[in-house]
C-alpha cells in the first residue's frame, strides 16, 4: 500500500524562536494519523528542528540540497551534511527553485541521483505554469519534467522517491487545482511512470498535490484515489490549519 503523506513546505518562514514555537505547538496537537507527517523549515533551524521533534512522530525534511559532495560551493548545503543532523528526505525541484534560482531539469536530475547516492528519500516537485494550462499543453510539460528528471533511474531507486505535483498556477495563489483536475494529472502521472518502468513501480509511489491546499479543501482533494497526501505551504504556517489538513486524510 502507498504511503499517506502530509508535508509542510515552510520556505523562508519562522525564525528560530518561531520555529521551536511551531514545532512545540504542533508536536502537542498532532492528531492520530495514518499519514507520514513532515515538516521543512529554513536550513538555519534544522538542527534545532530535529533535536525539538526527537520524540514526535514529525519528520523534519530539507528544502533543497547542492548535488556536489563538498567545496566551493558558496551558501550551499550537502547531503552528507544533512545526513549528519539526522536530516534523510529532501525536497528537489521546487518550483521555486526553478523560477529564482535557475534550476534546469538537469540540475535536478544531478541534485536526485546525488541525494539517492546517498540513500535519502527525494520528495521530487514538478508542476505545469498557467500558459502551459492555458494552452493544453500541462501533460506534455509534466511528462517531460518526469523524462528529464526521474526516468534515467533504476526501477529499484522509486523507493525512495515521493512526488509532488504542484500546479505553478496554484502556488500561494489561493487558487486550487479543482480535485478533478487534480485526480486526473494524478492518474497521467501514474500511468506515465508505467509505461516508462510498469505498473509496480507505479502503483507503489506516494504522488502528493500541492497548491493553496487548506482545510476547507484537503479533505475532496485527498479523497481521490490517486492521490497521497498533500505538500503543503501557507497552512502549514499555522499550527490549526496544518493539523486539520493532517486530520482531512
Ligand atoms: O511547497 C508547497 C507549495 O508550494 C504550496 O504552497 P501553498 O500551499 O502556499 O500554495
Amino acid at each position: 500500500m502507498r504511503s499517506k503523506i502530509v508535508a509542510g513546505n515552510w520556505k523562508m518562514n519562522k525564525n528560530a524562536a518561531e520555529t521551536e514555537a511551531l514545532l512545540t505547538e504542533l508536536s502537542a496537537k498532532l492528531p492520530d494519523t495514518q499519514a507520514e507527517v513532515m515538516v521543512a523549515p529554513t536550513f538555519v533551524n534544522l538542527s534545532s528542528a530535529v533535536r525539538t521533534l526527537e520524540s514526535s512522530a514529525i519528520e523534519v525534511i530539507a528544502q533543497n540540497m547542492h548535488f556536489a559532495e563538498s567545496g566551493a560551493y558558496t551558501g550551499e548545503i550537502s547531503a552528507d551534511m544533512l545526513l549528519s543532523i539526522g536530516v534523510d528526505t529532501v525536497i528537489i525541484g521546487h518550483s521555486e527553485r526553478r523560477a529564482y534560482f535557475g534550476e534546469t531539469d538537469e540540475i535536478l536530475a544531478k541534485k536526485v541521483k546525488a541525494a539517492l547516492a546517498k540513500n535519502m528519500r527525494v520528495m521530487f516537485c514538478f508542476g505545469e505554469e498557467l500558459e502551459d494550462r492555458k494552452s493544453e499543453n500541462h501533460f506534455k510539460v509534466v511528462e517531460s519534467q518526469l523524462k528529464n528528471a526521474l526516468f534515467s533511474l533504476d526501477a529499484s531507486d522509486w523507493g525512495k522517491i515521493i512526488l509532488a505535483y504542484e500546479p505553478v498556477w496554484a502556488i500561494g495563489t489561493g487558487e486550487t487545482a479543482s480535485p478533478e483536475q487534480a485526480q486526473e494529472m494524478h492518474a497521467f502521472i501514474r500511468k506515465t511512470i508505467a509505461d516508462a518502468y510498469d505498473t509496480s513501480v507505479a502503483n507503489k509511489v506516494s504522488i502528493l498535490y500541492g497548491g493553496s491546499v487548506k482545510p476547507g479543501n484537503a479533505k475532496e482533494i485527498f479523497g481521490k484515489p490517486d492521490v497521497d497526501g498533500g505538500l503543503i505551504g501557507g497552512a502549514s504556517l499555522v499550527a490549526d490549519d496544518f493539523v486539520a489538513i493532517i486530520e482531512s486524510i
